[in-house]
C-alpha cells in the first residue's frame, strides 16, 4: 500500500515540531516536505525545507498538516485545498465565514479535509459532554487556560465549545439583568449571554473548564493538556481519515464515534 505523503506548515514551532516526530513515527507516512519562514535549512528529517507556500504547488503531496498560526491559516487552508493537498488544520482562530468558504471550496474540488481547534481526544470529549450538559444546565461559563506565548484569545476550542452548547442552549443573558462592570471584561467575553474567560500564564500548555450551575448545583468538566503530545493521536487520526472524506470537516468529532 502507498505511504501518505505528508507536508507540515510551521514545522519549527511547538505543535509542528511535535507533529514532525509523530509523523517519522507511522510506518504508513511519508514526510515529504517542511514549511516554514523563519529558517535557513534546506532541507531537515530527510525532507525539503520551503520558506514560501507558493514553492509547494508543483510538489505531489496527500495531506497539509498545519500548525501556524492564525494571520495566515485561511491563506494557507486555501492554497491547500487549490492545490490538491487535504488540510489538516490545527492552527486556530478562524471566523465563521472563512470556515464556511473552505468548506465551500473543499467541495467544489471534492477534496477532504478537517479544520480541528482542538486534536486531543479528551478535548473532544469535553466538549461533547458540554454540549450534553447544556440541554439541563442553561447557565454555563466557559475559562481555558494556556502558556503566555499563546496568540489567540479566547482559544479555538473554547470557540467551539461555545458553539456546540449554542446547539442545545436557548439564547440568553446570564447574571444579573442589571449587573454592571466596574473594570472593563470583568465578565469575560460574551457569547449569546454565555461568557468566556482567558488566562495565560507560564507554566501551562493547554487546560480547559466549562462550568454549569443550577439551583444548589454545579457541574465542573475539566479537560488538561499536560504536553504537547496529547494532540498526536487526533493529527494521525485526521491525517488517515481525510484521505477517506470528500469535504472540508470542522472538528474532529466527525472522525469519531461518540
Ligand atoms: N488544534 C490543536 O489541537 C492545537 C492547535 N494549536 C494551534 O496551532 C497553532 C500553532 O501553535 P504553536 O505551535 O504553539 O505556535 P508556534 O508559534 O510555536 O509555531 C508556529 C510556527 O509557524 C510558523 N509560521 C508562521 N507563519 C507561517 C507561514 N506563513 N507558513 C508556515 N509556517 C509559518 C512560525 O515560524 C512558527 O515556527 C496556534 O494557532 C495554536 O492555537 C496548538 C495546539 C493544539
Ligand atoms: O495555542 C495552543 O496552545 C492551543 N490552541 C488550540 C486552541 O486555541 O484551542 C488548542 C489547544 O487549546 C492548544
Amino acid at each position: 500500500m502507498s505511504k501518505i505523503k505528508v507536508i507540515i506548515a510551521g514545522f519549527k514551532g511547538r505543535m509542528g515540531s511535535t507533529a514532525v516526530n509523530m509523523v517519522l513515527e507511522q510506518a504508513d507516512f511519508e514526510l515529504v516536505a517542511l514549511l516554514d519562514p523563519f529558517t535557513t535549512e534546506a532541507e531537515a528529517f530527510g525532507a525539503p525545507v520551503f520558506n514560501v507556500k507558493e514553492e509547494l504547488k508543483d510538489l505531489s503531496a496527500d495531506v497539509w498538516i498545519d500548525f501556524t498560526q492564525p494571520s495566515v491559516a485561511f491563506e494557507n487552508t486555501k492554497f491547500a485545498i487549490e492545490h490538491g493537498f487535504r488540510p489538516a488544520i490545527g492552527t486556530t482562530g478562524f471566523t465563521e465565514e472563512q470556515i464556511a468558504e473552505l468548506i465551500e471550496i473543499s467541495r467544489l474540488k471534492n477534496l477532504g479535509g478537517l479544520i480541528a481547534p482542538n486534536f486531543a481526544l479528551g478535548a473532544v470529549l469535553l466538549m461533547q459532554f458540554s454540549k450534553s450538559a447544556a440541554k439541563y444546565f442553561p447557565d454555563v461559563e466557559i475559562i481555558e487556560l494556556h502558556h503566555d506565548k499563546k496568540m489567540d484569545a479566547p482559544s479555538g476550542t473554547a470557540v467551539k465549545t461555545a458553539e456546540l452548547i449554542s446547539e442545545n442552549r436557548k439564547s440568553h443573558k446570564q447574571g444579573a439583568a442589571d449587573e454592571l462592570e466596574t473594570l472593563a471584561g470583568a465578565r469575560g467575553a460574551d457569547v449569546d449571554g454565555m461568557r468566556i474567560h482567558s488566562v495565560r500564564l507560564p507554566g501551562l500548555v493547554a487546560h480547559q473548564e466549562v462550568i454549569f450551575g443550577s439551583l444548589g448545583e454545579g457541574l465542573t468538566l475539566r479537560h488538561d493538556s499536560y504536553d504537547r503530545v496529547s494532540f498526536m493521536t487526533g493529527v494521525a487520526l485526521a491525517v488517515r481519515e481525510v484521505m477517506k472524506v470528500n469535504e472540508l470537516k470542522y472538528g474532529l468529532e466527525h472522525f469519531l464515534d461518540l
